[in-house]
């Protein structure tokens, strides 16, 4: 799906990367209120990562293309996400803040990109995860902003 993505809040680095990927993946909501939503279903989901810095690595790179798509697919494409420990890894007693609801994927993919550019030394952040989980729900998820 080719779409036009909503820029992420005004920054400073002098370059901003955007890399488009999707993943199928199972799930549920262990919530009554959830409806439907409650029962195991099925998305394709559509994931754009924003990611900005100033440094370059030895490839020209501020980070791969492929590195930040690997990192969620291979983790999440296929599989039911209920399962992963991230969101509790199935466990029967939940907080909502760990159910894969559009929110919390979307924050848990930022997260673990943001794990990987920390591992890096190109200071390297993750500026925005927007998630479309269906044709007509995505959430947009945007870290704090740093301070000081
Ligand atoms: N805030 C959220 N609301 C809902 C979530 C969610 O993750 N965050 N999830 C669901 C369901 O899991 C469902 O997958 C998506 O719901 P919805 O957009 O209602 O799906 P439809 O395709 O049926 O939407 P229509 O536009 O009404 O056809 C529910 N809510
Ligand atoms: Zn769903």
């Amino acid at each position: 799906m080719q779409q036009i993505y909503p820029a992420p809040p005004p920054h400073v680095y002098r370059y901003e990367l955007n890399k488009e990927f999707h993943f199928a993946a199972a799930h549920y909501i262990p919530a009554e209120a959830a409806g439907s939503c409650s029962r195991v279903h099925g998305h394709t989901y559509y994931c754009n990562v924003t990611v900005g810095g100033d440094k370059l690595d030895d490839c020209g790179f501020l980070v791969n293309f492929s590195e930040v798509k690997k990192l969620v697919r291979d983790r999440f494409d296929h599989r039911l996400l209920n399962d992963d420990e991230r969101f509790g890894g199935g466990a029967s007693e939940l907080d909502p803040q760990h159910f894969p609801t559009t929110e919390v994927v979307a924050r848990t993919v930022w997260e673990l990109v943001q794990e990987e550019l920390d591992r890096r030394d190109n200071g390297a952040r993750c500026l925005q995860v927007f998630l479309r989980e269906t044709p007509s729900s995505y959430v947009i998820y945007r870290p704090e902003a740093q301070h000081g």
